[in-house]
C-alpha cells in the first residue's frame, strides 16, 4: 500500500494517471457511439486492471528473488502469504488482486468524501471553525503541523469527525444476506434475504437525535458515543464481523488530513 501510494510514485505516475484518464474519456465516448453495454466496459476495465496489477506483481516477485531487504509493504505481505504452504487457506494470486482492488476501492474514496464534508460544514459554520482552530492552536501550536499523536488531545476535532460522519456516511446503506429466517423489529424476514441498514436515516433520525439535520459537534462532548460500531445509532463504518477493517486508519487521516494543515493561521 504504501509503495503504490505514496507521493514519491503518485508524482512518478502522473503521466500514466493523464494517459490512462485521456484514455478512458475517448473509449467511453466512442463505446457510447458504437452503442456498447456497461457489461463489455466493465470487462474491458477489468483486463486494464488486471494488467496493471500483473506488472506490479511481477515487480514485486523480482525484487523479493534478489532479497533486497526494504520495508515490507502490502504486496510483500500478500505474496509471503501465498508461497506459505502452512497456510491453512491458500491465496490464489486472483485472491491479492481482488484484495488490493477492494483496498484501494474501499479506502480512497470513503476518506476523500468524508474529508470534504467535513471541510463544506465548517465552511458553513465559521464558529465551529474557530473553536476547532483554537483547540488546535492550544494543544499543537503554531510552529508546527498537527501530528497524529496529538489526536487523543483535540476532542472538539474528533467530535467535528463523527458529527460529519453521522450527516454525511460514505456509505449510506449497508447491506446484509440472512442466512436463516429471522425476526428484526417485527418484520419476518426470510432466509437468504438481502436487507440494507440505511446508515444515513439512523444518523438523522429524531427520536435518537435533538436537531439531527443540525451541524453540531457539541452533541459529542463530554460522552462516549462513537463511531465504531458498539452504539447502533451512529455506524459510518458498519458494525459486527464485516464491519469496515480500515476504520481506524480511517479516522487518522480524517483527523490529521484537516483544517490545521490546509488553512494559513489567520482565523
Ligand atoms: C472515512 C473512511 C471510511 C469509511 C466511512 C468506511 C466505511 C465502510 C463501511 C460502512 C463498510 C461496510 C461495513 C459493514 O458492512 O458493516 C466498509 C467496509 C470496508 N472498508 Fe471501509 N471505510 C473507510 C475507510 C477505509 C479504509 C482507509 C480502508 C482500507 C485501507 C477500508 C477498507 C474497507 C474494506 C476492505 C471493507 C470491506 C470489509 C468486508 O466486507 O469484510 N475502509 N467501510
Amino acid at each position: 500500500m504504501s509503495e503504490l501510494l505514496n507521493g514519491k510514485t503518485l508524482d512518478f505516475l502522473y503521466p500514466v494517471r493523464s494517459d490512462e484518464i485521456n484514455w478512458f474519456i475517448k473509449y467511453l465516448s466512442q463505446k457510447a457511439k458504437d452503442g456498447n453495454g456497461f457489461g463489455k466496459i466493465s470487462k474491458d476495465v477489468h483486463s486494464r486492471f488486471d494488467a496493471l496489477m500483473e506488472r506490479i506483481l511481477r515487480e514485486h516477485e523480482e525484487a523479493r528473488k534478489q532479497e533486497k531487504g526494504e520495508v515490507k509493504d502490502l504486496l510483500n505481505i500478500l505474496l509471503d502469504v501465498s508461497e506459505d504452504d502452512s497456510m491453512e487457506i491458500k491465496l490464489t494470486r486472483g485472491n491479492i488482486k481482488a484484495f488490493v482492488q477492494e483496498i484501494l476501492i474501499a479506502g480512497t474514496d470513503t476518506s476523500a468524501i468524508t474529508i470534504e464534508w467535513a471541510l463544506a460544514e465548517l465552511i458553513n459554520h465559521p464558529n465551529v471553525m474557530k473553536k476547532a482552530l483554537e483547540e488546535i492552536d492550544q494543544v499543537v501550536g503554531k510552529n508546527r503541523l498537527l501530528q497524529e499523536s496529538d489526536i487523543p488531545n483535540l476532542p472538539y476535532l474528533q467530535a467535528i469527525d463523527k458529527e460529519s460522519l453521522r450527516l454525511h456516511p460514505t456509505a449510506p446503506l449497508i447491506p446484509r444476506l440472512s442466512t436463516k429466517d429471522c425476526t428484526v423489529g417485527g418484520y419476518h424476514i426470510p432466509a437468504n434475504t438481502t436487507t440494507f441498514i440505511n446508515v444515513c436515516s439512523v444518523g438523522r433520525d429524531p427520536t435518537h437525535w435533538e436537531s439531527p439535520l443540525e451541524f453540531k459537534p457539541e452533541r459529542f462532548e463530554g460522552n462516549q458515543l462513537d463511531v465504531r460500531g458498539q452504539h447502533f445509532r451512529l455506524l459510518p463504518f458498519g458494525s459486527g464481523r464485516r464491519m469496515c477493517p480500515g476504520t481506524s486508519l480511517g479516522l487518522l487521516m480524517l483527523h490529521t488530513d484537516r483544517i490545521e494543515n490546509w488553512m494559513p493561521h489567520t482565523m
